[in-house]
């Protein structure tokens, strides 16, 4: 956010105040090398007139577990801070990063009572980022001009969109035709990759942090910016997809209104069965949250 002079103002609130204040203090010496930012470590009523809140406090996987797993502790936890956000007088934004990340959205939007646009999970903003990467990787293309969406529960359930993966315009398909490559084989390991990387890399250093960052980020600054950027981001579905009470994770146009528009593609239906399947397990996984 510092790098990219995302906002003027920066507050970070933390049940550990010391490490808040730690991170507010470093983050500060920064800014002789960035853009100018106020930031300092606050407290709820810091909320009032905040554009956006940024929920990323939780706890994390260990090495093996699931983001569903936390679901319990997580749960909790964000019914005492979206509750302290709201009593400051918050009318803002709220962007939810904390797994697991669909399910802590939807409670967002129970807890809040805000309007479900201005409800935004990050969904699978990363793992569409890990596809474009491991995509560009292999076909030596930059992941920026590699589109490809990854919908569905940001977890073990997500699908990847291969219907609608294009390599600077031209379609997966044709681009296989015209290049022999890459076969269906490789196009699995890449899926099963991007699926897993979170496990890979808690496995090696305990916890993921630069890629999300990145994310919420360019989340934050389409928002702020108004930019109607289209971005596979976790939002609540009614209709879109034959699915309803869901947060999924979906492309959708975000402006300075949140969630402007769910982006619905026309998916082949084996991608649809996929993503009724993800959005089953989550809807299991709210209930145990909200019985009714
Ligand atoms: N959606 C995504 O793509 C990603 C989500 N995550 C999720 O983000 C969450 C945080 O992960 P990390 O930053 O690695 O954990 P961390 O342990 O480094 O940071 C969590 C922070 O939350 C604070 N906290 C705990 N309870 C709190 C409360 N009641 N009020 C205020 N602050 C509280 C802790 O003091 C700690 O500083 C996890 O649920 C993790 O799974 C992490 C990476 C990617
Ligand atoms: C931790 C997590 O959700 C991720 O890196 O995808």
């Amino acid at each position: 956010m510092l790098n990219q002079g995302a906002a003027s103002e920066l507050v970070i609130i933390d049940v550990n105040h010391k490490k808040a204040e730690g991170d507010a203090m470093d983050l500060n010496h920064g800014l002789s090398f960035s853009s100018n930012m106020r930031i300092w470590a606050g407290d709820y009523s810091d909320c009032k007139d905040a554009d956006i809140v940024v929920i990323t406090a939780g706890a994390n996987q260990g090495p093996g577990e699931t983001r569903l797993d936390l679901i319990e502790k997580n749960a909790a936890i964000f019914k005492s801070i979206v509750t302290a956000v709201m009593q400051s007088g918050f009318d803002g934004i709220f962007i939810v990063a904390t797994n697991p990340v669909d399910v802590l959205t939807y409670a967002t939007w129970k807890y809040s009572g805000l309007p479900a646009h201005r409800i935004i999970g990050s969904g699978t903003i990363l793992d569409s980022a890990r596809l474009r990467f491991e995509l560009g990787s292999e076909l030596n293309v930059d992941p920026r001009n590699v589109h490809a969406y990854i919908m569905g529960e940001h977890g073990d359930t997500e699908l990847p969109v291969w219907s609608h993966v294009n390599i600077g315009g031209q379609p997966l398909k044709d681009y296989i035709h015209a290049h022999g490559k890459p076969s269906q084989e490789t196009l699995n390991t890449i899926f099963t990759n991007v699926r897993d990387a979170a496990y890979h890399i808690i496995e090696r250093k305990g916890a993921t942090y630069y890629g999300i960052a990145m994310g919420l980020a360019r989340l934050t600054t389409a928002v702020l910016r108004n930019e109607n950027s289209v971005l596979s981001i976790s939002a609540l579905l009614e209709g879109q997809y034959g699915l309803n009470d869901v947060y999924i994770g979906v492309p959708a146009v975000i402006s300075r209104e949140g969630i402007k528009e769910v982006v619905e593609l026309k998916l082949e239906q084996e991608e649809l069965d996929k993503l009724h399947h993800s959005a089953d397990v989550l809807k299991k996984a709210i209930h145990t949250v909200f019985p009714n």
